[in-house]
C-alpha cells in the first residue's frame, strides 16, 4: 500500500463551471438518477429539458417541479449535452430515438457504464462520450444536494472528439453536487465491471442473502420472528451507519468487546474460502461479458427469471414481519424529510 492514491480526486474550486455556459442538457428519464440530476441541475443554473415518453406517468412530477418536458428526441434535439438516465435495459432503444440528433461536438452521458462497455449502444465518432456516475442511490443525491452537501462521484471519458469532454463533464458533476464531495476519475471499463460486481457480491445480493439466512436460521431453531428480524434486518443499518461515518474501526469500537472478539473469530467461518471462490466466479461473469449477456437475454425474453425471482423475495416471511414490526414503531422515517418519507413508504 502506498501513501498515494492512484486515481485523480476532484473538487468544486477545481472545476470551470463555465464549460456548462450556453449549453442545454436533455435528461432523458425521471427515475431515481433522472429527477436528482434535472432537479439540481436546473437550481444549479444550467438549462435543462427532460425527456420522457409521451404517456409517462414522470412527465406531470417533473412539470410541476417547472422542468420543461420535451420527448426523448426532442431534448436531444435542443440540448448540447445528453444524460441518458433511463434504465440500462430501455437505453439501446432510447438511444436509436436520439442518435439522429446528436450533432457534431455534442456530449453524450451517462451514469453507469454498461451500454457502452458491453457495446450495446455504438455511438458516432463526432460526439464526446462521458459518464458522471453517483456512488449513490438518486434519492440521496437529490436530498444530499438539497442540504447543501454533496454525494461522491465518479468521472470518466470514454471519447473525447472536442478536446474538452473531461472539462464539461466536471461541470456537469458539480451541477449535481457530486463535486462537492469529491469526483473520482476511472475509466467506463472499471467503473461497470466494479459496480456490478458491487451489487451483486456485497452491496444488494451479498447483503439479502446474508440478512435472509441469518433470519431463517434463527427462526428455524425457533426463536421468535421479531427477535430475529431485529437482529438481522434493523440492526444492520445501525452497524453500517458506523462503518459509514468511520470505517470497520468506528464500528468495533462501538460494539461490546463480547461482539468484537465473536465477531472477528466467526465472521470468516461464514465468509469461509467457498464465498471467496463464488465471489471470484460473479466477478468473472462480469468481466467475461456472461452476466451482461445473459441480462439482455433475459429482457429480451421479456424477463421471466427476474418476475419470479423478484416475487418471492416480496413474499419472503421477513418483508410481511417487517412490515408489521415497523408500523408498531415510532422511528419509522425519524429525521428524513417529509418527501423522502412519502416515497419509502410508497414504495
Ligand atoms: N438507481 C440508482 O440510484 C443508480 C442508477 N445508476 C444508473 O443510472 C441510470 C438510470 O437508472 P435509474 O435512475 O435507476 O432508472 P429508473 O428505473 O429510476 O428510471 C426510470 C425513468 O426512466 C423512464 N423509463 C422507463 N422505461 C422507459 C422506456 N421504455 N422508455 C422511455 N423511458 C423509460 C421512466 O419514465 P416512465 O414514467 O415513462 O416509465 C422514468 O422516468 C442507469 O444507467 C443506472 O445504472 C447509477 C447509479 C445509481
Ligand atoms: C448499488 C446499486 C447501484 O449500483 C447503485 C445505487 O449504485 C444501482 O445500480 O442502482
Ligand atoms: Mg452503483
Ligand atoms: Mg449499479
Amino acid at each position: 500500500m502506498t501513501d498515494e492514491f492512484t486515481t485523480e480526486i476532484h473538487y468544486e474550486e477545481d472545476v470551470d463551471e463555465s464549460h456548462l455556459a450556453n449549453s442545454t442538457v436533455a435528461v432523458l428519464g425521471y427515475g431515481s438518477q433522472g429527477h436528482a440530476h434535472a432537479l439540481n441541475l436546473h437550481e444549479s443554473g444550467v438549462d435543462v429539458i427532460v425527456g420522457l415518453r409521451e404517456n409517462s406517468s414522470s412527465r406531470e412530477p417533473a412539470r410541476a417541479e417547472g422542468l420543461e418536458v420535451a420527448t426523448a428526441a426532442e431534448a436531444a434535439k435542443q440540448a448540447d449535452i445528453v444524460s441518458v438516465l433511463v434504465p440500462d435495459t430501455v437505453q439501446p432503444a432510447v438511444y436509436e430515438e436520439i442518435e439522429p440528433h446528436l450533432e457534431e461536438g455534442d456530449t453524450l452521458q451517462f451514469a453507469h457504464g454498461f451500454n457502452i462497455h458491453y457495446n450495446q449502444i455504438r455511438p458516432p465518432e463526432h460526439v464526446d462520450v462521458t459518464m458522471i456516475a453517483p456512488k449513490s442511490p438518486g434519492h440521496l443525491v437529490r436530498r444530499n444536494y438539497e442540504r447543501g452537501e454533496g454525494t461522491p462521484g465518479l468521472l470518466a471519458v470514454y471519447q473525447d472528439t472536442t478536446g474538452d469532454a473531461k472539462e464539461r463533464a466536471l461541470a456537469y458533476a458539480k451541477g449535481i453536487g457530486c463535486a462537492r464531495a469529491g469526483v473520482v476519475e476511472t475509466t467506463f471499463r472499471e467503473e461497470t465491471e466494479t459496480d456490478l460486481f458491487g451489487e451483486q457480491a456485497v452491496l444488494c445480493g451479498g447483503i439479502a442473502e446474508l440478512i435472509k439466512v441469518g433470519y431463517e436460521t434463527l427462526v428455524d431453531a425457533g426463536y421468535s420472528e421479531e427477535m430475529a428480524y431485529f437482529e438481522c434486518m434493523n440492526e444492520m443499518k445501525l452497524i453500517v451507519d458506523l462503518m459509514y461515518e468511520g470505517g470497520l474501526g468506528a464500528m468495533w469500537d462501538s460494539v461490546s468487546d463480547t461482539a468484537e472478539y465473536g465477531g472477528l473469530t466467526r465472521g470468516d467461518e461464514i465468509i469461509d474460502d467457498n464465498v471467496r471462490a463464488n465471489m471470484d466466479e460473479v466477478l468473472e461473469q462480469v468481466q467475461n461479458g456472461e452476466f451482461a449477456t445473459e441480462w439482455v437475454a433475459e429482457n429480451q425474453a421479456n424477463r421471466p427469471v427476474y418476475t419470479q425471482l423478484n416475487q418471492a423475495e416480496k413474499d419472503h416471511e421477513i418483508e410481511e414481519v417487517g412490515e408489521r414490526l415497523r408500523a408498531l414503531f415510532a422511528w419509522e422515517g425519524e429525521g428524513e424529510d417529509e418527501d423522502e418519507k412519502t416515497r419509502v413508504q410508497a414504495d
